[in-house]
């Protein structure tokens, strides 16, 4: 198997919590992979660790055969990334935006032009092109985060909650343009809470809670029969609030 993306031990301590704890992980190339887990399993903290923004305190992450930490040039070149709450030089255009990052990028500024043209117009932000990002809404600034991992080509995209705030038909739009990449042989990374979203898209995944893998596989093995949703709730171990919980909030509807 060739390993797109690696992950060897990993952990990361904030205070007194592992927020990653000994993780293991390997995406196989040419794989749609999701990563999901509850609120604060560490799946933000993981992705920083994997595409070079948090150092972590153990183990090792490489992409494509170069080790991140150790190799961040050659293994940055062939990842795009999105990571989350990312901040943007949000006082330039959509169009200049994309500029910026490709020159960083080292592309041409002929194919730069020509991308990101092509990326604007299927992200439906060609009209806005001459916005300034910080105009952007929520969802719009998403999609000109993606396009901006995605002007240089790379091998590998690892995306933190790509969906997050995008509306139904940019989100169609956005998961064609992921399978067109993989159809290429390009392998994404995907982190998720929605899980009839990484049942229709990934074919891989892991599932993480408290900084660990509880399961990892194809998706008929982590199923294991069952769907996603309700595999996934077995596995973080989620129980119906006991009840009468909340009965506050119930009495001051009655009294009014
Ligand atoms: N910079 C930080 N300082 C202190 N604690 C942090 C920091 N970043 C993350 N954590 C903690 O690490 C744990 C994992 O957080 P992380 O953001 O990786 O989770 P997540 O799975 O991405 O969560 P969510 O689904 O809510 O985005 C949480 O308990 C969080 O409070």
């Amino acid at each position: 198997m060739i390993s797109a993306m690696s992950l060897r031990g990993l952990r990361k301590n904030f205070g007194q919590k592992w927020a990653v704890d000994d993780l293991e992980l390997e995406v196989r190339q040419g794989c749609m992979f999701g990563l999901v887990g509850p609120n604060g399993a560490g799946k933000t903290t993981t992705l920083s660790m994997a595409t070079g923004l948090l150092r972590p305190d153990a183990g090792t992450a490489s992409v494509l055969d170069h080790d991140v930490w150790s190799d961040p040039v050659r293994a940055k070149e062939l990842m795009g990334v999105l990571p989350d709450g990312l901040r943007l030089f949000d006082r330039l255009s959509g169009g200049e935006l994309l500029r910026y990052v490709g020159l960083i990028r080292r592309v041409p500024l002929p194919d730069i032009e020509a991308r990101s043209a092509e990326l604007l117009a299927a992200l439906g932000l060609a009209d806005d092109r001459d916005t300034l990002v910080v105009e952007y809404s929520a969802g719009m600034t998403k999609k000109i985060g993606l396009a901006c991992a995605l002007i240089h080509a790379p091998r590998l995209l690892i995306l933190d909650e790509p969906f997050e705030a995008v509306d139904p038909v940019s989100g169609e739009t956005i998961r064609s343009i992921l399978r067109d990449f993989v159809r290429g042989g390009g392998t994404v990374v995907l982190s998720s809470h929605v899980m009839e979203l990484v049942e229709s898209l990934c074919d891989e995944l892991a599932v993480v809670a408290q900084g660990r893998v509880l399961a990892a596989g194809t998706l008929d093995d982590v199923r294991a029969g069952s769907t996603l949703q309700q595999r996934f709730l077995e596995l973080v171990g989620f129980q119906a609030g006991a009840e009468g919980g909340l009965a506050w909030l119930q009495s001051s509807s009655d009294s009014n």
